[in-house]
């Protein structure tokens, strides 16, 4: 991983990072976001590489005693939670998370706003993020921008009728829409719909650019997490930085 960093008059600077250098990154990062669990918590159990590390420490802590009851956010953190022995529970018997735990795919430095989706899950997120008292990202530091947008798509969740007519406005916003394949099928996530990946430049405007993809009929959500991250913890070499409001 190429990690350009640049710094006003200071220039700019490339630091290049092995895979296993980013997973101690990503590690970092995530036990950090598993420090704030406390004993009684219901627990949003995010998606992605980062958050599964979340998953792997809070089991550690659970071996020790700790108890919490956590809701997945895909299948595959649901089968990892249980695999390591960690309580799950469901809306079914909570609407309200003390605290979920998650990756994202880019963090706006100035606003915590998010990019999440690329790893195929989002919907599931969103709706674990929207009723968490708070919500903690667990990220390294290549995912920090200072706009959104650009170098990674924006993922798009749409219901797979008609999901050609949805390309067509997501072009007249703006974007450059791709339909995720898995082979030569399209990709399904965990509810059965399809992902369009938007590339678009630098996002201005987050909340408005949520506000026309979410108003277009076929769209279900987008990867937008717009003011729903309350920290950050971002693993970087130095050690973790921790953005907060
Ligand atoms: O779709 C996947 C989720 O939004 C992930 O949280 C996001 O893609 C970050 O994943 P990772 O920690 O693997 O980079």
């Amino acid at each position: 991983m190429v990690l350009w960093q640049c710094a006003g008059r200071g220039g700019c600077h490339v630091t290049i990072l092995s895979s296993s250098e980013l997973d101690g990154l990503k590690h970092a990062a995530a036990a950090r976001a598993v420090e704030e669990v406390e004993n009684g918590m219901v627990l949003g159990l995010g998606s992605g590489s980062t958050a599964e590390i979340a998953v792997q420490v809070l089991a550690e802590r659970v071996a020790k005693g700790l108890r919490v009851q956590g809701i997945p956010t895909s299948a595959k953190t649901a089968a990892l939670a249980r695999r390591l022995g960690v309580p799950l529970t469901s809306f079914a018997e909570h609407h309200h998370i003390d605290l979920s735990i998650d990756g994202a795919d880019q963090v706006e430095r100035g606003t915590m706003n998010l990019i999440k989706g690329l790893g195929g899950d989002l919907l599931r997120e969103k709706i674990v993020a929207s009723v968490s008292d708070r919500m903690i990202v667990a990220v390294d530091e290549t995912k920090l921008v200072d706009h959104l947008g650009g170098n990674r798509p924006l993922p798009v969740e749409v219901v797979s009728f008609g999901w050609q007519t949805v390309f067509d406005h997501l072009v007249a916003i703006g974007c450059v829409p791709r339909l995720r394949l898995a082979g030569d099928t399209p990709f399904l996530t965990d509810g059965g719909n399809y992902i369009v990946d938007c590339t678009i430049a630098e996002i201005p405007d987050p909340e408005m650019l949520d506000a026309n993809i979410s108003a277009i009929v076929g769209v279900i959500e987008t990867g937008l997490f717009i003011a729903l991250a309350s920290k950050v913890m971002v693993g970087r070499p130095a050690g973790v930085e921790v953005i907060e409001r």
